[in-house]
């Protein structure tokens, strides 16, 4: 099982500091929300702040849009060269174009979907993605509720991703904690977001080690 702090309950006043401190604690991926304020009631990291995460990182970024305009953010954080951008499909009309998109800047594209959007949208979209993230809260904040249902999500995933696509990653991303992470494994996660149970917690190593 694969874990991606996400450093939006990081310590902002010493951010470098803390992705520092998270990569040494075990983290796999830096998992960096990206919020614009439209499509999510928050605001996060504008792309100055994202280079500089990715500077102190010694682990790859995996960066969730949780944008309008999904495009125009893909050219604006490219070259900052993520191991993966993922985006809400609720957001994009043209979903095969972003995913050639981030491609293109040989980024590896992934789709997001909230809570109450059925897994059976990504039936044409399964096969062309490297990664499918399964929002266990509403976007838009940490420290949130996990929403069990994401359960029966990850497992419906994982079928179709049998059929489709053999190699899809699954992410799960919200709530996440070690009460629940076991039974996201067993669903078929292969990597877990979690933000307040890792940096709320006094021993970042011990947090990480008890979600694997
Ligand atoms: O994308 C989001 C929130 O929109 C997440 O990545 C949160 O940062 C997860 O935080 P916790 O729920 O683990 O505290
Ligand atoms: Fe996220």
């Amino acid at each position: 099982m694969k874990i991606a702090p996400s450093i939006l309950s990081a310590d902002f006043g010493k951010l470098a500091e803390e992705v520092k401190v998270i990569c040494n604690a075990g983290a796999d991926f830096i998992h960096v929300d990206v919020m614009d304020g439209h499509f999510v009631p928050n605001m996060t990291m504008g792309p100055m702040i994202v280079e500089a995460v990715s500077k102190a990182s010694t682990k790859p970024l995996d960066i969730h849009f949780m944008v309008e305009n999904i495009p125009f953010f893909v050219d604006m954080y490219a070259h900052i060269k993520p191991e993966f951008i993922t985006f809400h499909i609720e957001e994009e009309k043209h979903i095969n174009r972003v995913i050639q998109q981030i491609r293109n800047y040989d980024i590896r594209p992934g789709v997001v979907l909230n809570p109450a959007t059925p897994v059976s949208l990504l039936e044409y979209i399964v096969a062309d993605v490297d990664m499918v993230l399964l929002m266990s809260v509403n976007p838009g904040f940490g420290g949130q509720k996990f929403i069990p249902s994401v359960i029966d999500k990850i497992k419906e995933l994982r079928e179709l991703a049998i059929k489709k696509n053999p190699n899809l990653l699954i992410e799960v991303d919200g709530g996440v904690n070690d009460k629940n992470a076991k039974l996201l494994k067993e669903a078929g996660a292969d990597i877990l977001v979690a933000g307040s149970f890792v940096f709320k917690s006094n021993d970042y190593k011990k947090a990480i080690e008890s979600l694997r």
